[in-house]
């Protein structure tokens, strides 16, 4: 139980809760449960393991063999390792991208909990915002060199944030976009439905990436934690599948942060569980084992696959605030930032109504002059072909259409995750609106630097 959870603050926000209309930047929470940190600033955590991010791009056909032997996390396991046969590089590269995408989901969703105690009301990016910086891979820089992140608030009503991270020294690079739906339970659980999906170029091969709904728990105690629910999947352009499953505590595994992954053939093997290569278990925040489904549908002895609390995060390089530009997020929160840091709910309102109404004067000149205004890095595509939207179509060759094709998987603006046929999808009249970046106009950039 938070020291919060008592205060009368706290208790007259929960009583707003009740009257909650879809929107969280309706609610004003009080300043302990405020982040000064703003999303656009949560697309870094997609690559807080640059060592991993980058890993499949060195498992060739000379290696690939080898890969869970050289990643042994416990030596324990080196007796067991021959029980294992990597069938081909196309296989070990998924199990790679896997590990980095499992990597992934401790930084995505407890790293607020490890730097201020509790998940925390992030501040909402205004229209226009970037988010910029780089891993400079000291430990590693003739092999690494320098990973790029760059992040853009390409929507404010609904919030929609676009991500691009890329290494050019090993041509591997990921794109995508979220959006998020939220809804408060009658017990004032959040349940939240992600929007968007992830492309990860790694090579010449691509893989489509979901993410998985969420729900925030211990709101009415004040000390919220998120935990994961339903199902994602990371498509290889080779066919290869992992469908991954989460779970929590009080759902049949009893773990919190728990999770099953199966790696299958294509699609259509997907169907039945004993036709998966591999299954990994075991939790997204700490360790998980990986068992090989041999002939029979016997599994090996399970080896560990991935200890979350093993390699500490590297942190993204961020330029000092007083060289960012004006649309950089630290720079354009920082009072209200410092304002949150010091808890002064007086002076959090005063400084969030500057930027708010700026943005609202912002908004009214387009409006006048029929302007809209101008997406950096990022363009918005239409994949409805039929639509008359105005908005630029896919080139015939484009990823998305591809791996979605493989996966069976529902082009419409429906929950990430959702499969042809699947609730959302039958629904009508939904748009196919996907955001792409665009390489060139980040080569092109003159106002904003790394
Ligand atoms: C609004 C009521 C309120 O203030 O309650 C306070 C509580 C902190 C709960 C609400 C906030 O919880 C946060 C958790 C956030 C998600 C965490 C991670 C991700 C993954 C990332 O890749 C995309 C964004 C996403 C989904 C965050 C979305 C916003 C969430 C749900 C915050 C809630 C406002």
């Amino acid at each position: 139980m938070s020291q919060y959870a008592s205060s009368s603050t706290w208790s007259s926000f929960l009583k707003s809760l009740t009257s909650f209309n879809g929107d969280l930047s309706s609610l004003s929470a009080p300043p302990f449960i405020l982040s000064p940190v703003s999303l656009s600033e949560f697309s870094q955590y997609w690559a807080e393991h640059p060592d991993l991010f980058l890993e499949a791009s060195f498992i060739t056909q000379d290696n690939y063999k080898t890969y869970l032997l050289e990643n042994i996390v416990d030596d324990n396991d080196i007796v067991h390792i021959n029980r294992f046969n990597l069938e081909s590089p196309e296989v070990t590269r998924l199990l790679s991208v896997t590990k980095w995408f499992i990597s992934t989901l401790k930084s995505q969703y407890c790293s607020r909990n490890e730097s201020m105690g509790s998940e925390k009301k992030p501040l909402n990016p205004f229209l226009g915002e970037v988010f910029v910086g780089k891993w400079e891979n000291n430990r590693n820089k003739e092999r690494f060199e320098e990973t790029v992140l760059l992040s853009e608030q390409v929507s404010h009503h609904p919030p929609i944030t676009a991500f691009s991270v890329f290494n050019d020294k090993n041509n591997v690079k990921l794109e995508g976009y979220n959006r998020f739906k939220a809804t408060f339970t009658k017990s004032l659980m959040l349940n939240v439905k992600q929007y968007g999906h992830t492309i990860l170029n790694v090579k010449n091969e691509t893989y489509l990436i979901t993410t998985p709904p969420l729900h925030v728990e211990g709101i009415l105690v004040g000390s919220p934690f998120v935990e994961l629910d339903g199902k994602s999947y990371i498509q290889s352009s080779t066919g290869l599948l992992c469908v991954i499953e989460y779970s929590g505590r009080g759902y049949f595994s009893g773990k919190k942060n728990y999770y099953k992954a199966h790696i299958y053939r294509n699609f259509e093997a997907s169907k039945l569980k004993t036709n998966a290569l591999f299954t990994i278990h075991g939790q997204w925040s700490g360790k998980s084992k990986i068992s090989q489904n041999l002939s029979g549908g016997k599994p090996s002895h399970a080896i560990l696959f991935y200890d979350a609390n093993k390699t500490p995060v590297e942190h993204l390089c961020v330029k000092p605030i007083e060289k960012q530009h004006p649309l950089e997020s630290r720079k354009a929160w920082e009072a209200v930032a410092e304002a949150i840091k010091s808890k002064d709910m007086n002076t959090i309102t005063t400084t969030k109504n500057v930027l708010e109404e700026s943005q609202r004067e912002l908004r009214k000149q387009e409006e006048a002059k029929g302007t809209t205004w101008h997406r950096r890095w990022f363009n918005d595509v239409d994949y409805d072909l039929i639509s008359d939207s105005g908005k630029q179509k896919p080139e015939k060759e484009d990823e998305f259409i591809k791996l979605a094709k493989l996966l069976h998987y529902s082009q419409k603006n429906v929950p990430s995750g959702t499969l042809i046929g699947e609730k959302g999808d039958k629904k009508d009249n939904i748009t196919s609106v996907h955001w792409k970046f665009n390489r060139s106009a980040w080569d092109d950039e003159q106002e904003i630097v790394l």
